[in-house]
């Protein structure tokens, strides 16, 4: 049998060789570091209000991440996770905000000049926290509490300060995460 190799041949090993473009759909930088707070809100016990936070550099490299939850060993079964007239009560004596957390969760990195994603505008205390580590850039999913005075005192630090917030739409409206996928 011959050994040539036709014209024909030819096409056929171009059409089956293996497709070296890259993939199109993959996930935009903005949408991973907000799905990613966004997973790690999922770790949060509060069944009310989930919130995860991203804390990434200039390099796009993630240096933390947050949920909020109570501090370190006061147990989610004992503490109330109710909002209650009676102080000692409600959760807010008690909860760690999300970005609170991914600022103490930082192995003692420099945050100068890197952006924050949260899933819910910052309260005031975490502005605070979130100054004086120097995050130049918030990008937020939700501002359901916007209107409430703690919210306002945020925005207000935030603006005169310079750093910018800006409410995400991240590019598509979910991902699926498929632990059977591989
Ligand atoms: O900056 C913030 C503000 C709030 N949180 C947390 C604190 C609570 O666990 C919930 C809010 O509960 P509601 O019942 O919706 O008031 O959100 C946060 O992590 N960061
Ligand atoms: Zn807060």
């Amino acid at each position: 049998m011959s050994e040539e190799v036709t014209a024909q041949d030819h096409n056929t090993v171009q059409q089956e060789s293996p497709v070296s473009h890259k993939r199109k759909d993959y996930l935009p930088w903005d949408d991973y570091f907000m799905a990613t707070a966004l997973l790690s809100a999922e770790r949060s016990k509060d069944p009310v209000t989930q919130v995860g936070a991203c804390i990434v550099d200039s390099q796009n490299r993630i240096v933390s991440i947050g949920y909020n939850g109570f501090p370190r060993n006061c147990s989610d079964d004992e503490f109330p996770w109710t909002k209650s007239k009676v102080f000692l009560e409600d959760k807010k004596m008690y909860v760690v905000h999300a970005e609170a957390n991914a600022i103490l969760n930082n192995n003692g990195l420099n945050l100068t000049g890197t952006r924050l994603y949260t899933t819910l505008f910052p309260c005031n205390e975490c502005a605070k926290l979130i100054i004086q580590v120097g995050i130049s850039h918030i990008l937020y999913l939700s501002d359901k509490y916007g209107a409430k005075p703690k919210y306002q005192a945020s925005r207000r630090m935030l603006d005169a300060v310079g750093v910018t917030c800006t409410q995400y739409r991240p590019q598509r409206n979910n991902i699926v995460i498929d632990f059977k996928k591989i």
